[in-house]
């Protein structure tokens, strides 16, 4: 376990993003289906996306991991039987690669790490007990074993689980014989990634009609086309910077696209209602010296409300986080863990059942605190520490390796005051 402890002081100076983990995800999954060689740019090796390389691999795909680069060659696809696929704590990959692995006929057994067998699954077990799909899983550890192949037809999906099962869908029907139908039967959250689907496989060269969300037609017998892609920065990671900005730090941040269609660029529009100024050029950078506390929707960017928590309590007056409740099956609670780590360092956080109530302070102190070994929530305390009077100490701070493995490397050169501890397990 690795402890780290943050002296205060401001962050300043450029910090180049990391780039976006679900863009990077779905186009090495499009890139494995296709016939032929794609590269792809930009690519930075953290947990999750060395789950989804691997899993890829499993299925059949070539990949030739290179400096920040990878060659993939997606043409025998299919042709073995995947054996293990190891998602790590990967829910995106878990997600988007059930309906892939049988896509053919196979037998397959999912695993992994951390919260991740606690997460739910639900909605594709409800879809092979309706096509008589083989499958076996234990409780809370993620050992899920499937057999049989997946056929077109007619899908209901609900919107307000998980967006993630319906991009795995969106991945799989295309290639199956027959055409498909998606219904979503209550209304869609994290629509902003189904949008990313959407467009990586369009890039792809998969046509897939949608009606307003509410209904997906996809016709089957399409073929993935190879391509060369880059990926752009990460709005979800990018977010700790520019809250940090929100509250005095100075980072200019670089290699965020300001028409991207992630939908954690929400965060713009969030510091913005509460009063920041966002100077959005090459660099982007963010001014705050009146926040003043205000009503957050969480339901279309979830990834990004730990941090927003974070400027929230430091902002004047009362917040409130609603339509929140899916941060609770995430690595963590995320609103319990967030609530309780903040107020051990002086903030005042009501946890409700799908939101936050957070009253401003004024100061935050200092102290120990748990990561919860999620990434978003230890990178979400370290932002805090630049606003605290007395030293933080995170304990399990390698978990950000999840999503942004250079965080702490990234943070100290901002001027990041940190000191590492390397304990037991
Ligand atoms: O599709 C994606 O890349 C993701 C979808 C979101 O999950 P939900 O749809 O479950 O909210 C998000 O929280 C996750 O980090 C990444
Ligand atoms: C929830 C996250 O990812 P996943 O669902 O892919 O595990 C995340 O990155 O915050």
């Amino acid at each position: 376990m690795k402890e780290i402890s943050i002296s205060p002081k401001k962050l300043s100076g450029d910090v180049n993003i990391p780039p976006s983990k679900s863009m990077a995800h779905r186009a090495v999954i499009c890139a494995s289906l296709s016939n032929g060689k794609s590269i792809i740019t930009n690519i930075d090796y953290s947990d999750d996306i060395i789950a989804t390389i691997n899993a890829m691999r499993a299925l059949g795909a070539d990949i030739i991991e290179e400096e920040r680069k990878l060659i993939i060659d997606g043409t025998n696809i299919f042709e073995k039987d995947a054996g293990i696929i190891d998602c790590n704590e990967s829910g995106s990959t878990l997600r988007f690669l059930v309906p892939l692995s049988i896509a053919r006929k196979n037998k397959v057994k999912f695993l992994g790490r951390g919260n991740l067998g606690k997460r739910p699954l639900t909605t594709f077990y409800n879809i092979f007990d309706k096509q008589e799909i083989k499958y076996s899983y234990k409780e809370d550890v993620l050992d899920l074993c499937i057999e049989g192949e997946l056929k077109g037809g007619e899908y209901k999906v609900e919107g307000n689980i998980s967006s993630q099962f319906i991009t795995g869908l969106l991945f799989t029907l295309p290639v199956l014989k027959e055409d498909s139908i998606i219904e979503i039967t209550t209304e869609l959250e994290s629509k902003g990634y189904i949008d990313l689907t959407l467009d990586m496989l369009n890039k792809f060269g998969i046509k897939i009609i949608n009606n307003d969300y509410k209904q997906f037609v996809i016709k089957g017998n399409q073929e993935y086309t190879p391509m060369n892609y880059r990926v752009e920065g990460d709005y979800s990671q990018g977010a700790f910077y520019l809250c940090a900005d929100a509250l005095g730090n100075k980072v200019k941040i670089k290699d965020l696209d300001l028409n991207s269609l992630q939908g954690d660029k929400e965060i713009i529009d969030i510091l913005e209602s509460l009063g920041a100024k966002v100077l959005k050029a090459e660099e982007i950078e963010v001014q705050g010296w009146e926040l003043v506390g205000t009503v957050i929707d969480g339901a279309q960017c979830p990834d990004v409300i730990p941090i927003t928590a974070v400027v929230c309590a430091l902002s004047k007056g009362k917040s409130r986080i609603i339509n929140a409740k899916r941060l609770r099956i995430k690595e963590c609670d995320r609103l319990k863990a967030i609530s309780t780590e903040l107020n051990k360092l002086g903030a005042n956080i009501i946890e409700e059942e799908d939101g936050l109530i957070i009253e401003g302070v004024d100061t935050l102190t200092g102290g120990k605190v748990h990561s919860w070994k999620d990434h978003r929530i230890a990178m979400s305390l370290a932002i805090a520490a630049t606003c605290c009077v007395e030293k933080v100490t995170i304990d399990y701070a390698e978990c950000v390796s999840k999503s942004y493995p250079n965080f702490w490397q990234d943070y100290e050169r901002l001027g990041g005051n940190i000191d590492e501890r390397i304990l037991g397990e």
